[in-house]
């Protein structure tokens, strides 16, 4: 489905700004596999998606996405296939327009560009719709401009916006990380529906310990630009919070160390 083989990026190569941000990261997702990513400070999470939605070319190794080697596509050809949702939830979503304006949006991504149009009725309905199974009560409030929004609404209608179209592949980086702890498992709850319902396959990077364990079917940790742990199955299931802790120190030879680890 994704075939991640050999990436290597290096950010500022040659001056002493150097870093391996990724050092040869091979990874292999099934269809609809729903993969958590954690690690330290700096292993290169953030860059794993990067690499992946195309925001820059990678050094070396190949991408491809269901059959596909995107690895030289442009970050706009691959927004047609990739769904991503940041941790920002100002990132994802237009202030200045309306909820129906930005879902429009989304609901063309991929097609050829053309002037804009008027919303169809037909539109409108299936807005309404997809807006009512968030219950947030967003689908009487179409034509209220989205700054108007609190994060936690903002960020369910990011992830609608991300998976409206279905795409080949959902990233998610570290999503609800700026939502307060009921907020952020609202949304984390409607990931998982929508993911489960649409057969999604998922890269979510999170700092939530028990998420990652507990969320989707497979855990990945990475440490200074590699994949240096790979959890599914029943090895996965059996795993603790303190179990996933030493483990990250038997194959890093350090603690895990981040600002923000949450373990429960
Ligand atoms: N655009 C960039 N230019 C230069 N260096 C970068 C750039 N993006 C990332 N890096 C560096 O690459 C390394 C990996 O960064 P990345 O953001 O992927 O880490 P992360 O695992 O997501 O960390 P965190 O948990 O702190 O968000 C870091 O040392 C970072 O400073």
């Amino acid at each position: 489905m994704l075939e991640l083989k050999g990436i290597v990026k290096v950010f500022n190569p040659g001056s002493i700004n150097e870093k391996v941000a990724l050092d040869g990261v091979d990874l292999f997702l099934q269809p609809g596999d729903f993969v958590t990513i954690i690690g330290s400070n700096g292993a290169g999470k953030s860059t794993l998606l990067n690499a992946v939605a195309g925001v820059f070319p990678v050094d070396k190794g190949s991408i491809i996405l269901e059959g596909n080697d995107i690895t030289r596509y442009p970050e706009h050809l691959r927004a047609a296939m990739i769904g991503r949702v940041f941790q920002d939830p100002l990132r994802g979503t237009a202030a200045e327009m309306t909820i129906e304006e930005n879902l429009a949006i989304a609901f063309k991504r991929g097609e050829k560009r053309r002037l804009r149009r008027a919303i169809t009725r037909r539109e409108r309905e299936i807005f309404r719709e997809k807006l009512r199974a968030l219950g947030l009560g967003l689908e009487e409030r179409l034509t209220v401009k989205v700054g108007l929004l609190s994060g936690g609404q903002r960020q369910a209608l990011t992830l609608l916006m991300a998976t409206l179209k279905e795409p080949k592949l959902l990233l998610l980086d570290e999503h609800t990380a700026a939502l307060d702890p009921k907020t952020a498992r609202k949304v984390l709850a409607l990931t998982e529906e929508i993911v489960e319902e649409k057969g999604l396959t998922t890269l979510m990077v999170t700092h939530n310990l028990d998420q990652a364990l507990n969320v989707g079917n497979r855990t990945i940790m990475m440490h200074e630009g590699k994949i240096i742990l790979d959890l599914m199955g029943a090895e996965r299931e059996r795993t603790t919070v303190s179990d996933l802790l030493q483990m990250f120190e038997k194959a890093s030879g350090q603690q895990l160390h981040t600002d923000r680890l949450l373990l429960a």
